[in-house]
């Protein structure tokens, strides 16, 4: 059998197909990006139907680009953004809404009644999570209560409840399989990840029934076979995990203490606790990091809505840079003298603060600033919250003894200069690997391993290579200094 893998990352803004070859490099790549829908302030949909067909048609591109056929492919790894919720029906395939994407709140009112029925302790006890609308359960609920006739359809066992990855298997394999595995499960806000079962009293507390919800399998198992038609021979399923948690696994961050952060839009990083399911009190999440062989490995997370998005904002809104990649230059001739400081709460702001009601804010400006610092404060702004993710981390975890070292992922990381004074202001070494496809990768390994062609976990681990390490060059006392301008920016923005 080859050592060919396809992976499908089904993103929030594109979807992208990737083969790689048993030396874990890309040998075909197909990416489409496809329409987001924005119906209200607040609200964020998808079609089903172009997260379906964009799957498809980047599969074919990804193949022709490494002049492979389905028939080398030794399994298919599918990876997703996670938490955006569809339903369709059993019988027809057909979706009865659009995808509610992660990023929508129309749930906010939902989840401020969850909340005044004293249902967070629950909540956080189970799943790990907070109440929040950025998780399925609230918009699920949604879906039920607002299109018609679904409740009833739903009890009655004729509807199905998905993530991205169970609507893209249940067409893969021409629905015959209604599944997702433990990490998306995770996310529903619906799931015991201590028992590693949907919970009966969540379900019953957001009234949704159970007929609704998909099998949960290991991240490494059987998911089905893709329907023939659809790339001229059948392919396995074999391995599934949300983005972040791809990324985990891409990342070989499969020890305790290792910490993966992913810089694309948003920033999202976790670490690695083992089989220690932490309940964090610094307002972290506790999620699944990965099931294997019916073993779970749990994650502390921290989420930070903007990073890549400040980049794009001196791009796009202020018009400073004409392109992404310009930004570390110009910071890099900031005014040293100067502290500008960015607090990006465009949409609020998330782990460890949660306070959805902030806006952002800038502090320390004089007639001197301009251009070079507005970009220095950008970049440090993403530099500075990944800081207050990892000190949360910390608080709530650590290993003795163990050295932090960062290994990051995603657009972002292109820039030298950012990841530089990352390392600087975490006073930690970061890691950039060789390949930077590292969510890809990490669904590719579970799907590569599961069907023997790939190596164990030690041996995966051990071909992960970097690209180059950042280590900390700024004095303590300069990086405490900034760090507590910060934290004073960061007070004065908050809204409670
Ligand atoms: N050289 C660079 N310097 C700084 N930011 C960059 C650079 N290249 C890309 N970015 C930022 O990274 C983000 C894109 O990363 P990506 O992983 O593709 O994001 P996503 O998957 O969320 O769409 C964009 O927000 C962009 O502004
Ligand atoms: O699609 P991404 O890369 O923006 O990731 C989205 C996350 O999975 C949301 O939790």
């Amino acid at each position: 059998m080859s050592g060919y893998v396809l992976a499908i990352d089904q993103g929030t803004t594109s979807t992208r197909s990737i083969v790689f070859n048993d030396r874990y490099a890309v040998v075909g790549v197909g990416q489409q990006e496809f329409t987001q829908h924005f119906p209200r302030s607040g609200w964020v949909e998808h079609e089903p139907a172009d997260l379906w067909t964009t799957t498809v048609e980047t599969m074919r591109l990804a193949l022709a680009d490494a002049g492979l056929s389905a028939g080398d492919i030794a399994g298919i790894g599918i990876t997703n953004q996670r938490e955006t919720t569809l339903i369709w029906d059993r019988e027809t395939g057909q979706p009865i809404h659009r995808a509610l994407v992660w990023q929508d709140r129309r749930t906010a009112d939902l989840c401020a009644r969850y909340d005044a029925e004293g249902l967070e302790h629950l909540i956080t006890e189970r799943t790990g999570l907070i109440i929040d609308p950025y998780f399925s359960g609230s918009k699920i609920a949604w879906l039920l209560d607002t299109v018609e006739g679904a409740r009833a359809k739903a009890e009655a066992g004729h509807l199905a409840f998905g993530t991205v990855d169970s609507w893209l298997i249940w067409n893969l394999t021409g629905g015959r399989r209604h599944v997702t595995d433990a990490t998306n499960a995770s996310r529903s806000m619906l799931y015991d990840i201590a028992r590693g079962d949907w919970d009966d009293d969540l379900l019953r507390a957001l009234d949704i029934p159970r007929a609704l919800l998909p099998e949960v399998l290991d991240c490494a198992a059987d998911f089905g076979t893709t329907d023939p038609a659809i790339l001229g021979t059948g392919v396995p399923i074999l391995g599934v995990a949300g983005d972040q948690q791809a990324a985990v696994v891409g990342q070989a961050c499969f020890s305790p203490g290792m910490i993966k952060s992913t810089y694309g839009t948003g920033c999202f990083a976790l670490i690695n606790t083992g089989t220690d399911r932490v309940a964090s009190t610094n307002r972290l999440l506790t999620t699944i990091g990965y099931r294997l062989n019916g073993t779970t490995t749990y994650a502390l997370e921290g989420a930070i809505f903007i990073a890549g998005a400040a980049v794009q904002w001196l791009r796009d809104g202020l018009g400073l840079i004409e392109r992404a990649d310009q930004s570390g230059p110009l910071a890099a001739e900031a005014d040293p003298e100067q502290a500008v400081y960015l607090v990006p709460a465009f949409t609020g702001l998330g782990a460890p603060h949660w306070d959805p009601h902030a806006r952002g804010a800038m502090f320390g400006l004089s007639r001197a600033t301009g251009p070079r610092e507005l970009a220095r404060a950008a970049l440090e702004s993403v530099c500075f919250q990944t800081a207050d993710l990892l000190e949360a981390m910390h608080k709530d975890w650590s290993v003795e003894g163990e050295r932090t070292v960062l290994r990051v992922d995603g657009g972002m990381v292109a820039s030298d200069w950012t990841m530089q004074r990352l390392a600087d202001l975490l006073g930690a070494p970061v890691d950039r690997p060789m390949v930077l496809e590292t969510t890809a990768l990490g669904a590719a390994w579970l799907a590569g391993h599961k069907a023997g062609v790939w190596p164990d976990m030690e041996g995966f681990a051990a071909g992960w290579r970097p690209d180059r390490r950042f280590e900390a060059a700024m004095s303590e006392e300069e990086r405490a200094r900034r760090l507590a301008g910060w934290r004073d920016a960061v007070r004065r923005t908050l809204t409670r």
